[in-house]
């Protein structure tokens, strides 16, 4: 990754030495009126990379990819690979977090795996340094790991708001 954006592997690797792994599962239910609910509101995850897992092959996974909502259909034994809020931060919106949600179906339930990986807690994360030029300008103040997380988990899900939070405006 650092490779491909042409930064020193210091400038995201040192965040990650010491670094996160949470893991939820998710169990939905089948419902008789699928349509009626949702699994999971649409949001981005709020670490670096998550690795998903969708356990029982069951359809439910949508992204968001330009205002329509997509199906990833589960391939067997393989992961899906998302991009999370911090890593959008730290490479200044080159690497961009997806939006998606878990969609409920009525005939079986569905089950799946998320592995969240995060920087260090006590890291301040902001835009790589050597991604920020007079051409290319940051796109987002820096932020302690910690505060992130406390004002992801005091809000709800609600795509992709929580990011524009630490969006730098330009008047
Ligand atoms: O159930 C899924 O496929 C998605 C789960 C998810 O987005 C999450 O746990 O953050
Ligand atoms: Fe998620």
């Amino acid at each position: 990754m650092t490779k491909a954006l042409k930064i020193q592997p210091s400038e995201l690797v040192d965040f990650f030495e010491d670094g996160g792994q949470a893991m939820r599962m998710n169990y939905y239910p089948p419902c008789p009126q699928p349509e009626q609910v949702i699994g999971l509101n649409p949001h981005s995850d709020a670490g670096a990379l998550t690795i998903l897992l969708q356990v029982n092959e069951m359809e439910g996974l949508q992204i968001r990819k330009d205002g329509m909502w997509i199906p990833i259909k589960p391939l067997k034994d393989a992961y899906v690979i998302n991009i999370g809020d911090m890593l959008e931060i730290m490479t200044n919106g080159i690497y961009r977090s997806i939006e998606h949600r878990a969609t409920i179906n009525s005939e079986k339930e569905r089950i799946s795996i998320a592995a969240f990986h995060s920087p260090r807690l006590d890291a301040i994360i902001g835009p790589a340094p050597s991604l920020v030029t007079p051409k290319s300008s940051a796109v987002f103040n820096n932020i302690s790991v910690q505060d992130f997380y406390k004002g992801y988990f005091s809000r709800q899900l609600e795509g992709k708001s929580y990011i524009d939070v630490m969006r730098i405006q330009n008047e």
